[in-house]
C-alpha cells in the first residue's frame, strides 16, 4: 500500500491548565490519498483537537506524527509553518473571507508568501474558482455571494495550492439544506488519488457521504 498522507501513532495531547485536560488519549489514525474520513463524535469528545494536530496547528505533548513521511516533531517551527502552507488546505464553517477582497483576490492569498509570480497566482485562483463553479463570479466581493458562493470560494482558496490533505471544520454547518449537498459533492470530487479531504461533523448525512467515519470519544479515537 501506498505511504499514508498522514499517520498518528499513540498521540496524546494534554492541554496544561490548571486543570489539566488530557483531549486526546494514546490516537492512531492514518489517512491515505483517494479517501474521504469523517471525525465525529459528542461535543467536548475532542474532535478539534485532533483536527488542529491533523493540521500542524498544534503539537502532541507525545506520540508520533508524520505527514508525508516526515516526522514533524524533528521539524522546525518555521519548517513546519512551511509544510502546512504546501501540503494542507482548510476549510471552515464561517469561510473566512476577506470581505474587502474579491474572489480572485481571496483565493490567492495562500500563494502570495509562496514565491508565485503575480500571474501564476491569478492564473491559478481562476483555476480554482472554475473548478468550485464560480468562473463567472471573479470579481465579486463576498459579501455579493450567497453562503453556499463563500464557502465555494472558501474552498477554491483552501486548494490552489493542489494540497495533498483538506481539513474541514463542519464545512456545511451554516449552509441550507440544498447548499450543503451541492458543497458535499464538491468536497467529493476533491478527493483524487494522491489527495484525502477530512470532515469535523456533527451531521449524519455528512458522515454518510464519507468512505468512513473515525468516532472521538472522551479523547479515545476509533476506527
Ligand atoms: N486550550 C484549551 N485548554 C484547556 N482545555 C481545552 C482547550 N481546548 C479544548 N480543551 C478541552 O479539551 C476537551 C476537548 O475539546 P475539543 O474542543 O477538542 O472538543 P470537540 O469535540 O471539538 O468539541 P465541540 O464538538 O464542542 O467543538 C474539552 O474538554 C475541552 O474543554
Amino acid at each position: 500500500m501506498a505511504e499514508p498522507l498522514l499517520a498518528l501513532a499513540s498521540v496524546t495531547r494534554t492541554y496544561p491548565g490548571p486543570p489539566a485536560v488530557t483531549a486526546l488519549r494514546d490516537a492512531n489514525l492514518t489517512i491515505h490519498g483517494g479517501e474521504m474520513v469523517a471525525i465525529v463524535g459528542p461535543s467536548g469528545s475532542g474532535k478539534s483537537t485532533l483536527l488542529n494536530i491533523l493540521g500542524l496547528l498544534d503539537e502532541p505533548t507525545s506520540g508520533v506524527r508524520m505527514l508525508a513521511g516526515v516526522d514533524t516533531s524533528v521539524l522546525s517551527d518555521r519548517d513546519r509553518t512551511a509544510l502546512r502552507a504546501t501540503r494542507l488546505g482548510f476549510v471552515f464553517q464561517s469561510f473566512h473571507l476577506v470581505p474587502y477582497l474579491d474572489c480572485v483576490a481571496n483565493v490567492t492569498l495562500p500563494l502570495t508568501h509562496q514565491g508565485f509570480p503575480r500571474q501564476l497566482r491569478r492564473d491559478l485562483a481562476v483555476t480554482a474558482l472554475t473548478t468550485v463553479g464560480l468562473g463567472h463570479r471573479l470579481s465579486a466581493r463576498p459579501a455579493t455571494l450567497s453562503g453556499g458562493e463563500q464557502q465555494r470560494v472558501a474552498i477554491a482558496r483552501a486548494i490552489v495550492h493542489e494540497p495533498a490533505l483538506l481539513l474541514c471544520d463542519e464545512p456545511t454547518g451554516n449552509l441550507d439544506s440544498e447548499n450543503t449537498e451541492a458543497i458535499l459533492d464538491l468536497l467529493r470530487r476533491m478527493v483524487t488519488g494522491s489527495r484525502a479531504v477530512v470532515v469535523v461533523t456533527h451531521e449524519s448525512y455528512v458522515r454518510d457521504r464519507a468512505d468512513r467515519a473515525v468516532e472521538v470519544v472522551d479523547g479515545h479515537v476509533y476506527g
